[in-house]
């Protein structure tokens, strides 16, 4: 192991010195000391000129701080930059699914009140408001004729029929947020996440949010009160087909009964490590 860490971090361009007697057996401690940095500068004059002088380098354990700073740049020949080595993040696009009555919307809030720089993007709808909800911050509400006409202009990046209304995601709202560097997050349902899939590809995030059980989320949805008998009924049958389709998801996260937190904390975990990848989402819109 020692070994390997050894062979994979040291760079190849160190020098290395030929035996002064006869060939000795190559041991760990004979493979560190020929791989060492040699403390006289005399012996390797092909590596000085990368090395730099290092004579005019005052002494580690006399000199202070910036001046050992500004020999070392000196000896180099350029000055050390401040500039960030990993580069700015990509704005991401989050899409949040599960099935209806899973916690999506009770996650989402959450997010908001922990998270800064991430805009959730407001979803148009032709279904009616809700007593609790209110427009332009839940949802647009829009009527039938209004969202027809948006589909027309091309201002949605994708809409569906659900249970009888339209819900459809305005593209300009993506835009203008993505262009002031916050993250994007798109609440949508399974069909608007395959569609999302099929014009964003691997360009944003999909995450699959889902109870840690059929019966808890059953349980859920009923608890929650706003559905009549037959909506409930379909949205139970839906949500049992839905499930089937967490493969093509890149994260399922689990909001367990009374464990809304953690479902919250593991998101943002996720998006840490999306801003962490080398080789970074990139969606257009
Ligand atoms: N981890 C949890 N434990 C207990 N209750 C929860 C948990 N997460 C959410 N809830 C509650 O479950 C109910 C449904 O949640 P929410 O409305 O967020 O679901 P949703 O996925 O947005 O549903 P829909 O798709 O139908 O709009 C709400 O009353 C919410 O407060």
């Amino acid at each position: 192991m020692f070994r390997r860490w050894l062979c994979t971090s040291l760079p190849h361009s160190l020098p290395t010195f030929p035996p002064l007697t006869a060939k000795p057996k190559p041991t760990l401690l004979n493979s560190l000391t020929r791989l060492s940095i040699p403390s006289t500068p005399t012996r390797h004059s092909s590596s000085q000129s990368k090395m730099g002088d290092t004579n005019r380098i005052p002494s580690i354990d006399k000199a202070d701080r910036s001046e050992l700073l500004r020999a070392l740049e000196s000896s180099l020949g350029s000055s050390f930059s401040s500039e960030p080595i990993r580069p700015e993040p990509n704005p991401l696009i989050i899409v949040i699914c599960g099935p209806s009555g899973v916690g999506k919307d009770a996650l989402i809030q959450r997010l908001r009140d922990s998270r800064r720089n991430l805009h959730f993007v407001i979803t148009a709808t032709t279904r009616p408001k809700r007593l609790t909800e209110v427009h332009g911050q839940d949802y647009y509400f829009v009527s039938k004729e209004e969202f027809l006409s948006m589909v027309e202009r091309d201002e949605l990046l994708e809409y569906a029929l659900v249970y009888g209304d339209y819900k459809g995601v305005p593209k300009q709202q993506i835009r203008e947020f993505m262009a002031k560097g916050y993250d994007i997050v798109l609440r949508v349902d399974i069909q608007g996440a395959q569609t999302l899939r099929k014009v964003l590809g691997k360009s944003a995030v999909f995450i699959f949010l889902v109870a840690e059980s059929e019966a808890a989320m059953v349980e859920r949805l009923v608890d929650r009160r706003t559905e009549t008998v037959e909506s409930l009924l379909v949205r139970i049958a839906t949500a049992k087909e839905e499930v089937k389709h967490v493969k093509n998801f890149d994260y399922c996260v689990v909001n367990a009964q009374g464990k809304l937190e953690n479902a919250v904390k593991l998101v943002e975990s996720i998006i840490d490590a999306e801003k962490a990848r080398v080789r970074q989402r990139s969606a257009v819109i």
